[in-house]
């Protein structure tokens, strides 16, 4: 790993660090009530300004000042004789002005980056001195370039057509620059079709010592070839979201991280999203990002959350308190299914000629169905409970996503009885990482060949942060993919987005039964947190919550189902058989009845 690589794994571990402990902190002062609680939500943002604008003035003085090493040594050194000499003398002023200002001098290109990030964080970062200078000085890239220049590279990668004349020609390449990214624009030569530039993709890339690649087509014969030049995504842990302040924005969630370094933004209103990865691959990152995010908009009334969990709820019940219905079995499933096609057609009668795309309201809101594991659903429950799941789930698939009602499916194998019929009817796909180029293919069809899912490398860190897990192609409807990185959601951030914006109570689901939420008990009484990855429930030893949940009373503490990490992993790869015989008791709020539709 080069020097530049090892500087950007570092950060990375801080960035890690630095959201862990924000999440927990953030956690921790959320759970206080009252004045105290007020006082520690501002004491953590006054010192996240103080600490995050000191940072970035370090952060941009030093990486000034490890560029120009030997000028920064040289100003320091300088700065420490005039010193040396000033006592040597008996100076009978101040001894420290003097070097101080020797020094600043030496210094003063990267304080002015210093003061510059401090003050403006984001318009440092995004400007484009910035970029050059980065470019410049830190990544090298416009060198690399240059040395190779694009039509030996060209020629070299297979990409040269023969001419009547005899000589050889090769699609043009122009090169752009992007934070971490080298964006090379090809025109395909006559002779030639885009297929010959995916094939020649990888060794393009090679050739200019990218870590990674990605393919965006432009327009006919013109494809822009992603050079990543940064080694990986870093992993990143989600935070508290924000309460809903534009109710245009509903239905869009910031996600994680896309690996040209900009935000990644995943639509979810009007669009079914189908997400496959192998065990371990992160569709829980991508499940939370969703509803996690949305919380605000379900405390708000204008996303309404559905759950089918028939790996016994234990995704979906770390946060039960955001979800309207849910269904661990597949009776119960398939009932959420049946109310959801109720809910798809009066709305459509209430639409029918007033308006072609549902807009979210606290009277209409936005239905969004999350499956965890399509396959249990699908695949391993009974026959009739199979073939109306799949009967219900195409109608939704075919018609909801005008009519505000979306499907976010879950799946670890992509195989044909996972998905049933329903495999091309899914607008939108994540693919994680897969086993198999043919798994792969399944799911993406075409767009396999430029998002080669199979490629991401496993790291699996079993309740801990894997090195690659929630790392996804993302592929939306026209066939693009953009390589991204979904966040991390520890259970506890899950707990307390729970408790911070629950859904409002509907009124034909039963309220949910007070689950075994014993962090949230514990937030609501003033307890401490858990440390992220230790288990949810205190220890004996530890200050207990108060119990003042009815639930609890029905059994001693110790009884109480525990949500920890690993008991939400223990049950992930279980036989699917069993998660469909496992009933769950009804006073979890699995009533299905469909809501009234007041106005739309
Ligand atoms: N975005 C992420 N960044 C870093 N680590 C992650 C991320 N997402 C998940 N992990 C780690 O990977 C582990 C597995 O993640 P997760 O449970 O989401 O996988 P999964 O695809 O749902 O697996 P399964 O299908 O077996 O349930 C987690 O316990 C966590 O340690």
């Amino acid at each position: 790993m080069n020097p530049v690589d090892k500087v950007r794994e570092f950060r990375a571990t801080v960035n890690t660090t630095v959201a862990r402990a924000r999440a927990r902190l953030h956690a921790a002062a959320l759970g206080r009530p009252g004045v105290l609680g007020v006082l520690l939500r501002v004491l953590v943002a006054v010192l996240g300004f103080v600490l995050g604008r000191s940072w970035m003035l370090v952060r941009a003085t030093f990486a000034w000042a490890g560029r120009h090493l030997p000028l920064s040594v040289f100003g320091l050194v300088l700065a420490g004789l005039v010193w040396l000499g000033l006592q040597a003398s008996g100076w009978p002023g101040s001894t420290l002005t003097g070097p101080v200002i020797v020094w600043a001098l030496f210094w003063s290109p990267g304080l002015l980056f210093g003061i510059w990030a401090a003050i403006a964080p984001g318009a440092y970062r995004r400007s484009r001195l910035r970029a050059w200078y980065v470019r410049r000085w830190l990544t090298g890239t416009p060198a690399r370039f240059r040395r190779k220049g694009s039509e030996a590279v060209g020629t070299a990668a297979g990409l040269g057509v023969r001419q009547p004349d005899g000589g050889v020609l090769v699609p043009g390449i122009k090169v752009r620059f992007a934070p971490g990214a080298a964006v090379l624009r090809l025109n395909v030569v006559v002779g030639q079709t885009v297929d010959d530039i995916v094939r020649a993709a990888s060794r393009i890339a090679t050739a200019y010592g990218a870590h990674g690649h990605e393919l965006r087509p432009v327009k006919p014969g013109v494809v822009d070839l992603v050079l990543f030049l940064i080694a990986r995504l870093a992993p990143r842990t989600a935070v508290m979201p924000a309460e809903l302040v534009d109710a245009a924005s509903v239905g869009v969630v910031a996600a994680g991280i896309r690996r040209d370094g900009r935000r990644l933004d995943l639509v979810v209103r009007g669009r079914h999203t189908l997400v496959v990865g192998a065990t371990g691959a992160g569709k829980g990152s991508v499940l939370w990002s969703v509803a996690g995010n949305l919380a605000p908009a379900v405390h708000a009334g204008y996303v309404r959350l559905w759950g089918v969990d028939l790996k016994q709820g234990i995704e979906v019940e770390t946060g039960r308190a955001l979800f309207g219905q849910v269904a661990y079995t597949a009776a119960d499933a398939v009932a959420v299914l049946e109310a959801l096609v109720q809910i798809m057609n009066e709305r459509g009668t209430l639409m029918r000629g007033v308006s072609r795309n549902h807009t979210p309201t606290p009277d209409a809101p936005l239905h969004v169905l999350i499956v965890d594991e399509l396959a249990d659903l699908m695949a391993y429950s009974g026959f009739d409970h199979k073939r109306e799941a799949e009967r219900l789930l195409s109608k939704l698939l075919t018609q909801g996503r005008a009519l505000g009602v979306v499907v976010l499916g879950c799946v670890q194998n992509p195989r044909q009885e996972a998905l049933g019929g329903t495999r091309n009817l899914w607008p939108q796909k994540i693919a994680l990482r897969l086993d198999s180029e043919t798994e792969t293919e399944m799911v993406l069809g075409t767009a396999a060949r430029l998002a080669p899912a199979h490629d991401i490398p496993a790291d699996i860190q079993p309740g801990g942060i894997s090195g690659t897990a929630g790392t996804a192609y993302l592929v939306a409807e026209d066939g693009t993919p953009t390589l991204c990185r979904f966040d991390y959601w520890p259970d506890q951030l899950i707990h307390a987005v729970a408790q911070r914006y629950p859904a409002p109570t509907y009124p034909d689901t039963p309220a949910a039964a007070p689950v075994a939420d014993a962090a949230s008990a514990w937030l609501a009484a003033g307890g401490r947190l858990p440390a992220l990855d230790a288990p949810a429930n205190p220890g004996p030893n530890d200050d207990g919550p108060v119990n003042d949940n009815p639930a609890n009373d029905a059994a001693p503490a110790s009884e109480q189902p525990k949500r920890k990490r690993s008991a939400r992993k223990s049950t992930r790869n279980r036989r699917p058989a069993d998660a469909t015989t496992q009933a769950v008791d009804g006073s979890t709020g699995n009533q299905t009845t469909p809501e009234k539709e007041t106005n739309s």
